[in-house]
């Protein structure tokens, strides 16, 4: 107990895993709550003040399973391990804390998500905005940067989704960063920038900082200190493989705001599910680093359209060329040669890590060979990046077993023939077999004993038996060495030689592996740069091929990127809707320049105006990381932000209404909105009444059309923002189209110019199951309100919606001079007296 105090005190806010020989136990409050989080029986154990100490624990051969549970609901774990040999040491064994398992800091395959980064996270906040840096310890990556205002924060936190996030405890950071999973609070202390300097300079052993492009952002700096000190402090060992820190500027990217990120469901739904997204269309990757990489890449569309074009063309080249499936079956043999890496480094890599990586080493030249052919300089680079490993594959091909074990401890990874001492020692051991055959029969032979057995146990080592009736003849040179109910057993000088040298040849065997296991891991790390170039580069021409294979299997085309400002896409399609469907998609064209900067798109509930607003985010968004995309064609311009407005839902974590989300949201895209911005807006104003979403919504589309003057989609129910399309606006109307059919209500998905001419509002309720006589009753007052409106001077080519039935004051609120034109129109000014001409035009008057 006293050792566990000891312990606890380093570690007062994890939980203690305290071996005691075949388990980890945790006491006190450690183990009440491990008890509940992993549904296993709470005990006792001595007492401690009088009181019975609580306890549970679990066994060491299965702990894995136990702490993968904790850490995904996001404990930590300080796993601390009886150092001394239990059978040489005098009174109690020492133990000390090896290493804290914390959700960020993983590296261990069983813990981890094989197809999601593990980001640990550092925000420092300073007084014009924050730094931060972030690593995935598992794959031996560590960046920086620093972001001005509280969404852009919150932008990168939705693009890296950390597993765990490391913040001063007296900073007072926005609510949606306290309340995130895994937030850490650390001393103030640890986020000084001139200690995170002083520390990075020591860590990369550097005399300034330079050379990562961070020199002067004293708080990525900070952040990065941070990060640093806790990688260090729970790993408590050298990480060589954290060797630099990139940087990601936001000026790179195509900025996707936190909402957006959302809107568009890139890799995750609101409800969490992730197959029914863009990733879960798009990843056909072979391996899970290629995985990793497409994901990263698709939450960070580039703008550099020269990066682009060389992607590009590098999937239409691996298309070209035909040879697509050949490479992907040659890359579903490599494995995670990625985080393989990173636990050589650690010096955690087990036996199988090295046999994949062996095996994905043999596979380098393989790919090169075939790449050979294909005309694409992002692919010459990648061939070149996967070479040169012939001596490393030779080393690990010869020294490691085709099939090694789960673990190094018990022997048996390192093959025949790579060392002559270790071939020796095990000739000694296996041999044993065959000698103590010779044995038994010679004594048997020798004493006459038919039924004389030669046999071994763990406690009393080699012996020969003979049963209790023969006993009697048993030669004078047997020793007795243990007495069974119908036995003795014995041993023999001879027999006793012989167990010393085998016995120590089985223990010197094993050190010997042990001791060459240890050196073939010293020897990748000589080479570990270059390795880890190589899978970088496997992990990418994953992607690619991916790419060519959904760009062949979906029929999507190679977008073409060009300094116009236009957005033209001819017969383009919603990926996921079209990958879910049963029944053929409809595609539709978008076709936006400096004259045509706006879509007002009208129609019917259900029609399909979110999709065709989605569809166009998503193909953009596709070119922007070097995909093909699904359409006919497209042209695109140069675009800086997708902005997007979609949909309605409360944000409680931030104590906002449904309302306060969709007026923060479309806040923060007039704000932001240039002209390269691609912006979705999508019925703006139906969180309130009709009167003031009107205004709204009519307010915003034209700041949007004349200040923004940005690449917008905007969808309506309010019929009276198609006015907005004058000529020289730049504003145009197009709307989705159903048509009645009997009974039935058909959506036709078909863009067409021009407004729309009725909402079908009801016919949908009724398709949604909404009872008879309720819509009975809607159409009812539909009516009514119809005819209201008519006599009331409403336009008749704004037919009602439901949504305008809420506020009679609503009716022609932009339609203004349609009583009087129709009062116009009936004036036929040949027919009329003087007088009457000049009493026609009072009543014109008096209806304006
Ligand atoms: N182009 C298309 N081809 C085929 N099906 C489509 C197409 N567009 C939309 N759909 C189908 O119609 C459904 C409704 O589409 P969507 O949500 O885009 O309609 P909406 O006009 O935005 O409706 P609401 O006004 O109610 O939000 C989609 O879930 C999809 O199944």
């Amino acid at each position: 107990m006293k050792q566990f105090f000891a312990a606890k005190a380093d570690y007062p806010d994890v939980l203690l895993f305290f071996r005691m020989g075949d388990f980890y136990e945790l006491f006190f409050d450690d183990a009440r709550k491990a008890a509940r989080l992993l549904d296993i029986t709470l005990t006792k154990r001595g007492s401690s003040a009088g009181e019975p100490i609580p306890m549970c624990g679990v066994p060491a051969h299965a702990y894995e399973g136990y702490l993968a549970r904790l850490v995904a609901l996001g404990e930590s774990v300080a796993i601390c391990e009886q150092i001394g040999d239990p059978a040489t040491s005098k009174g109690i064994v020492e133990r000390k804390v090896v290493r804290v398992v914390t959700p960020g800091t993983l590296t261990d395959e069983a813990l981890l998500d094989d197809r999601r980064d593990n980001i640990l996270l550092a925000i420092a906040k300073g007084k014009n905005g924050f730094g931060l840096a972030w690593a995935d310890v598992s794959a031996g990556r560590m960046l920086a940067n620093e972001v001005a205002d509280d969404d852009a924060l919150e932008a990168e936190i939705a693009r890296l989704s950390p597993a765990e996030t490391l913040i001063a405890d007296d900073d007072t950071l926005p609510v949606f960063v306290q309340q995130m999973k895994g937030v850490r609070k650390r001393a103030p202390w640890l986020f000084d920038s001139e200690s995170g300097r002083r520390k990075l300079l020591q860590f990369f052993k550097l005399q300034d900082l330079s050379a990562f492009g961070i020199e002067n952002q004293t708080l990525a700096i900070a952040a990065a200190g941070a990060l640093l000190g806790y990688v260090e402090e729970t790993q408590k060992q050298q990480l060589p493989h954290l060797t630099h820190i990139s940087t990601e500027p936001t000026s790179e990217t195509i900025t996707l705001n936190a909402a957006t990120r959302r809107h568009l469901e890139l890799d995750s739904r609101v409800d969490g599910d992730t197959r029914h997204t863009l990733l879960g269309v798009l990843d056909s990757t072979r391996s899970p680093m290629g995985g990793r990489l497409l994901r990263r890449w698709l939450q960070r569309p580039l703008r550099d359209q020269n990066a682009l074009n060389l992607r590009l063309q590098a999937v239409e080249a691996l298309m070209l060329a035909n040879q697509v499936e050949d490479l992907r079956d040659v890359l579903r043999g490599l494995g995670d040669m990625e985080r393989i890496l990173s636990r050589v480094a650690l010096r955690s890599a087990r036996p199988r890590d090295l046999s994949t990586l062996r095996d994905g080493l043999a596979l380098a030249p393989v790919l090169q060979n075939a790449l050979a052919n294909i005309a694409s300089p992002l692919i010459e680079s990648l061939a070149q990046e996967l070479g040169g490993h012939a001596d490393t594959q030779s080393l690990l091909q010869r020294a490691v077993v085709e099939h090694p074990p789960m673990l190094a401890r018990d022997g048996g990874v390192i093959a025949e023939g790579f060392d002559a001492e270790l071939d020796e020692l095990r000739r000694l051991s296996t041999h044993a077999d065959q000698f103590l055959i010779e044995l038994e029969q010679r004594e048997r032979e020798a004493s006459g004993i038919a039924n004389l057995k030669v046999g071994y146990n763990r406690v009393h080592g080699y012996y020969i038996e003979i049963s209790k009736g023969q006993v009697e003849r048993a030669p004078t040179h047997y020793t007795r060495r243990q007495t069974l109910a119908n036995a003795e057993r014995y041993i023999t000088e001879e027999l006793k030689t012989f167990e010393d040298k085998v016995l120590s040849a089985r223990d010197r065997s094993l050190s010997r592996e042990t001791a060459l296991y240890a050196q073939l891991v010293e020897d990748l790390n000589d080479v570990l740069e270059p390795l880890k170039r190589c899978a970088t580069a496997l992990a990418t021409l994953d992607v690619l091929c991916g790419f060519a294979e959904r760009a062949d299997v979906l029929d999507w085309r190679k977008p073409t990127l060009t300094t116009d400002n236009v957005l033209t896409i001819e017969a383009g399609r919603h990926p996921v809707v079209e990958a879910v469907r049963d029944a053929p998609f409809t595609p539709n064209d978008v076709d936006l320049d400096d004259t045509r900067r706006m879509l007002v798109i009208t129609g019917p509930n259900m029609g399909g105006k979110s999709t065709y607003m989605r569809q166009t985010a998503l193909i953009v968004l596709l070119a922007h990381i070097g995909s093909f995309v699904p359409a006919g064609s497209a042209r695109i311009g140069p675009i800086d932000r997708i902005l997007t407005r979609i949909g309605a839902g409360d944000d409680l974590a931030k104590g906002q209404s449904t309302f306060m989300v969709e007026m923060t949201e479309t806040s923060y895209i007039l704000h932001h909105a240039t002209e390269h911005s691609l912006v979705l807006m999508d019925e703006i104003g139906r969180g309130t009444s009709t009167y003031d979403g009107l205004a709204l919504a009519h307010a915003c589309a034209r700041h949007l059309a004349e200040h923004n003057r940005s690449h917008t989609l905007f969808a309506t129910h309010y019929f009276e923002l198609t006015a907005l399309a004058t000529p020289g606006s730049a504003v145009e109307n197009v709307h989705l189209d159903a048509v009645e059919h009997g009974d039935a209500l058909v959506f036709m998905h078909r863009v067409k110019p021009g407004p729309a001419d009725r909402s079908y509002g009801l016919q949908v309720a009724s398709l949604a199951g909404m009872p008879r006589n309720v819509i009975r009753d809607a159409r009812a007052h539909l009516a009514e309100l119809e005819a209201h409106a008519q006599t009331h001077g409403a336009a008749p080519q704004a037919p009602l919606t439901p949504e305008r039935l809420d506020t009679p004051q609503q009716f022609g609120l932009f339609t203004p001079a349609s009583a009087a034109l129709d009062a116009l129109a009936a004036i036929d000014p040949d027919e009329l007296t003087p007088k009457q001409a000049l009493e026609a035009l009072y009543r014109l008057k008096s209806l304006h």
